[in-house]
Order: structure tokens, then sequence, then C-alpha cells
């Protein structure tokens, strides 16, 4: 018997993949087949293309939403034209019962193409305002979910939910042992991981590694560095382990993980709190992006779920002082996170998700 096809989108970086990537086994556990559109060279081709063999993958072209002047915005238009095309013939021949965006540049023609060949689509914003992807989807689109409540303020009246972050259900399994192993760390010491969002970030590796003998002296760390970011003069530094990205072995370096430090991407904010690591945040600055961090970490502070230290500041006190007043602070923020409603599971995302269909 045919089974029920769901198409997926998403991708540019590994925030717009992650909720896919939650949903994945669900659907497949209720017997649907599913196709991904994605881009060749984004994330999403590593993470779902190669990481999800039960999931058929899809290239189309697309182009980039830059804030900044580049010659390939001039050429991006057409990418985006040849993408539209190239996800309606996709589209039109795997007629999905329903399509879901995770938003990012490679889920706009894939939104435009599903009204062109009148499959319901539904769209997910993890920010507190709507990025650019979304916005230009918004039109297009059925429905859109939201992470943070205020955020429906922003959209049209009636089609948009707060559906909350959805967390991949994996994070809840790690093990501090293996954690520490991975990260060959001793775990004497309180740890700390630093995650500069799914790229690295140069703020947050600098500010680390100029004040590492300090923080050394009463942490261990784990440092999520992002790719190409390895500092190779600190590899045998002992209680300091660098990874530049990590898939499988996440989950454990996260139980072995007491605190972060993080930039504010909505999803590793939201699974710090689902874990509850007392975290201190460095949201991207205004100057590098539309701002969706400084509201992101601005939300987390004023429930005081987060300590928060705006980029611009980096450096105007060692970090070392601030890992000691997170430390003071742990248990006052660990009780906030206690008493925060829990997240949606995949489970009912997908229920939420699937209610759309025709
Ligand atoms: C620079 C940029 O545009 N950032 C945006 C991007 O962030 P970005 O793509 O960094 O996404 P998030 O910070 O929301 O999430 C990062 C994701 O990567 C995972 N992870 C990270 C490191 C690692 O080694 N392994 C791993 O699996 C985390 O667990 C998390 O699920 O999308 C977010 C969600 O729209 C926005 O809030 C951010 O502003």
């Amino acid at each position: 018997m045919k089974r029920p096809i769901v198409l997926l989108t998403g991708g540019g970086t590994a925030g717009h993949v992650s909720v896919n990537e939650a949903l994945i086994p669900v659907l497949s556990e209720k017997g649907y087949e599913i196709h991904y559109i994605g881009s060749h060279e984004g994330i999403e081709r590593e993470l779902i293309g190669e990481g999800h063999p039960e999931v058929t993958y899809h290239i189309i072209q697309s182009g980039k939403l830059r804030r900044y002047f580049s010659m390939k915005n001039f050429t991006d238009p057409f990418r985006v034209g040849a993408g539209v095309l190239q996800a309606f013939s996709i589209i039109r021949k795997l007629k999905p019962e329903i399509i879901f965006s995770k938003g990012g540049f490679v889920s706009v023609p894939v939104v435009l193409a599903a009204k062109m060949a009148k499959i319901p689509v539904v769209i997910h914003e993890s920010d507190v305002t709507p990025g650019l992807a979304n916005k230009l989807a918004l039109p297009f689109s059925n429905h859109i979910f939201t992470v943070f409540k205020q955020t429906v303020n922003y959209l049209p009246e009636g089609k948009a939910t707060c559906s909350g972050a959805i967390i991949r259900p994996e994070l809840f399994l790690g093990v501090r042992e293996e954690g520490l192993r991975i990260a060959g760390l001793s775990g004497e010491k309180p740890v700390f991981l630093i995650m500069g969002g799914s790229q690295g970030s140069a703020v947050l590796n600098q500010a680390v590694r100029s004040d590492l003998l300090a923080i050394l002296q009463n942490f261990e760390l784990i440092h999520l560095c992002g790719k190409g970011n390895i500092d190779e003069t600190l590899e045998n530094t002992t209680g300091y382990t660098q990874f530049e990205y990590v898939t499988e072995g996440l989950p454990h370096l996260l139980a072995a993980s007491d605190f972060a430090v993080s930039r504010a991407g909505s999803n590793a904010i939201f699974e710090l709190l689902a874990l509850k690591k007392p975290m201190l945040l460095i949201p991207l600055s205004a100057a590098k992006s539309r701002g969706d961090q400084i509201l992101n970490a601005s939300h987390f502070k004023s429930l005081e779920l987060a300590h928060v230290i705006a980029e611009e500041d980096v450096g105007l006190k060692p970090l070392s002082d601030e890992f000691d007043l997170l430390k003071q602070e742990k248990d006052n923020l660990i009780t906030n996170m206690k008493n925060t409603p829990a997240s949606k599971t995949p489970e009912e995302m997908v229920e939420m998700i699937l209610s759309h269909r025709k």
C-alpha cells in the first residue's frame, strides 16, 4: 500500500534544520514517506541528506537573502526562480499531504511552489520576530507556528499559533560519564560547554581563549568552536577540549556540562533551558544581524533564566569572573528553569502540523 507523503524543508544553518530532525522519527513511526528539499551546500545536506537515510533528500537551487552588497545579489533572483520551478516539479510528482518549512533561504522557493501546486504548507519561526525568509513565505503559507508567545502579535490574526520550542528527544539521553570520556575531561571541576551557535563564534572563541588559564583554575571546558576554528596550539591543554561541530556525541557532552556559554540562537537556548543548564548568553550584535538574538537573550534575561553580556561588552570584565557569577547563582537559575512550562513534544508538534492537511 502506498504510504502517505510529507515534505520537509529548511536550511542554511543548523537552527533551520534541528526541528525537522526532531519530527522525522515521529513521522516515520506514523508510516509517512518523508522527503526533504534542501540546498546543495547548506548544512541540511549533511544533517539530513547524509544523517537520515530514511529521508529522500532533493536538491534545489536557492539564493541567499543577504543584507550586504554582493555581485551574487544580481544572480540570486534567477537561482530562486530556478529553485521554484525545481521545487514545483518535485511537489507535483510527490503530491505530499502537507509541507512543513523550518525557514532559512532554501525554504522560500519551496513555499512558493507549494502554493502554486495547491499543497498546504505550514511554517515555523524560532525567533521573537520573524526572519526574512519566513516574512517572504508568510503570504503563501497556510499557518505559522512560533516559539515565543509574543511573536504571534507580529503576525496576521488567526494565522499564527505559539507551539513553543521543539527539542530533539535524543538530547535528553546523554550520559555524563560518556560525555567526560569523549571530551577527555576528569569532571573534578564544574564543566562549562561553550557553544557559538551552529557555525561557531569568533567572538566567543576569542573571549574564552584569551582568559583560558584563569578559567581553567576553577572549571573544565568543552568548546564547540565551529568549522575551521580549532586552535592547534591549545590541543594538549589539560581541562580544555575543542570540537569543530558535534552530532551524535552532543547529548553526552551536554550531560557532562554543568553550565553553558552560548550565542542566543533560539534552538540552542531552548535546548539549554530544557536541560536546565545555567547559561551565559552573548547574543550576536545588531551590527552583524537583524538583532534576533538580542531579543531572544533579553527575553531569557527578563525571566531570570540566563545571564547576558552584550557582544560590545565582552572583554570589559574577565570572562572567568562571569563564570564565577553564574556558578554563584546556579541554584536560582535552575529553580527558575524548573518553573518554566515544558516544551511541546515532537509528537504534539506533528499533530499540530497534520491538523492543517486538506
Ligand atoms: C548566525 C545566525 O544566523 N544565527 C541564527 C541561526 O542560529 P543557528 O543556526 O546557530 O541555530 P541555533 O543557535 O538556534 O541552534 C544551533 C543548533 O545547532 C546544534 N549544534 C550546535 C553545535 C554543535 O556542535 N552541534 C550541534 O548539533 C545545537 O544543538 C542547536 O540545535 O538560527 C537561529 C534560529 O532561527 C537564530 O536564532 C540565530 O540567530
